[in-house]
């Protein structure tokens, strides 16, 4: 969709921006250009929608050369969203993000009638926020215009400049979160800038890691944490990259235990073969558990499973992040997690204890090794932290 070719940068005054870089993004990719200060990432994302002329090489935009695409024409089919998101001020939130069609000649009816639709679908009441300026709202609302805005032309691409920068840590996760939610039903060909390793290990699909005008490394986040290409990447993403895997690492059925089960009707039994039991329903979908000891002491001729099976406080949807397993074994101080399938309305998988979550983050590291005793050192962090 997006193709680099040994595209550079030179600015008049002998910097080097961007220096031979080629690479391609997907349709429906993100991808996450993440760097220090100056290594040219702006440069890269400017040079797409022609903010920014390369002094060699050529970009393709779905097979088309852009040096010759008119620039106006060629910015309708990319939406742009930048960091102090440029909001008219003297415009209404509302008419802000339905400023690109009317432009492109939609009839301002219509217009301000499909911005609410995308305020709607970026987390903005339009009867709340439609009528106030962008001065009566927060950092975080103003960036979600911002993005509705971008959206509004219904563009293939989005270039995003540290979109989310401008705001607190707690505000920017919500904004990341509801973005991924977003681009999961758009699908949009997304490349978005961010200094934030930790920002591009959660959005990127791929990631490239910029040196100075140079692309280190272009992988998933998975295997530029697991298999740093560089000592400079490796630095770039941390000492702490092992437990940072666990973020991008989900839980597959295959790391599963299968504990005992009970179905809710049956007898209450007086022993079982292990601490505990998993309570199911007539359709194997997680009900709670019971306590072997509970159930020895407390039964009464008669009693069924239903009547002391204990509501399930910790469990996941297969395909979580290990990182979320492990917050929620320790949240709840469980030393093990049910983990259901959220697609077939609940069935039960089996569990996921800290010694299985350790397999397989040591799984995954070995899918992607190159460097086995490295990745390992990393693990040995996890596995301290481990209840
Ligand atoms: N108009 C310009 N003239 C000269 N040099 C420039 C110009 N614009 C950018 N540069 C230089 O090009 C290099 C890359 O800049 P760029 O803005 O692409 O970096 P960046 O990775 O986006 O940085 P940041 O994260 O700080 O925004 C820097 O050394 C910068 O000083």
């Amino acid at each position: 969709m997006i193709r680099f070719e040994h595209v550079s940068k030179r600015y008049a005054d002998g910097t080097t921006a961007v220096d031979d870089l080629s690479f391609e993004v997907n349709e429906g990719e993100l991808v996450t250009l993440v760097g220090p200060s100056g290594c040219g990432k702006t440069t890269t994302m400017k040079m797409v929608n022609r903010l920014i002329e390369p002094t060699a090489g050529r970009i393709f935009l779905d097979g088309d050369d852009i040096s010759g695409v008119d620039p106006v024409q060629l910015r309708r089919r990319i939406g742009y969203v930048i960091q102090q998101v440029g909001l008219f001020p003297h415009k209404s939130v509302l008419d802000n993000t339905a400023t690109v069609p009317h432009l492109l000649g939609v009839k301002r009816a219509k217009a301000r009638a499909r911005a609410a639709e995308l305020l709607d679908l970026v987390g903005l009441d339009p009867k709340l926020f439609g009528e106030r300026y962008p001065e009566q709202l927060s950092g975080g609302q103003r960036q979600r215009v911002g993005v509705a805005r971008a959206l509004a032309a219904d563009p293939p691409v989005l270039l995003m400049d540290e979109p989310f920068g401008a705001v607190d840590p707690v505000v920017r996760e919500h904004l990341q979160n509801e973005f991924l939610r977003l681009q999961q039903t758009l699908g949009k060909t997304v490349l978005f800038v961010t200094h934030d390793i930790e920002e591009a290990v959660r959005l990127g699909d791929r990631i490239a890691v910029y040196g100075e005008g140079r692309i280190e490394q272009y992988d998933t986040p998975s295997a530029v944490l697991g298999t740093p290409a560089t000592d400079y990447v490796a630095d770039f993403v941390g000492a702490d990259r092992g437990l940072k895997r666990l973020s991008v690492t989900p839980i597959e059925e295959g790391d599963l235990e299968q504990p005992p089960v009970v179905h809710l009707d049956d007898p209450l039994p007086r022993e079982l073969d292990a601490r505990w039991a998993v309570v199911l329903d007539h359709d194997n979908n997680l009900h709670g558990w019971i306590s072997a000891e509970h159930a020895r002491v407390a039964a009464n001729k008669g009693d069924t499973v239903r009547d002391h099976a204990r509501r399930m406080e910790a469990w996941l949807p297969v395909g979580a992040p290990l990182k979320q397993a492990f917050a929620t074994m320790l949240q709840h101080d469980a030393g093990w997690i049910a983990v259901i399938d959220e697609h077939s309305a609940g069935r039960f998988l089996g569990v996921l204890t800290p010694a299985r979550l350790h397999e397989a983050l040591r799984r995954s590291t070995a899918a992607d090794a190159r460097d086995i005793t490295r990745a390992e050192v990393d693990l040995e962090t996890v596995e301290q932290l481990l209840p």
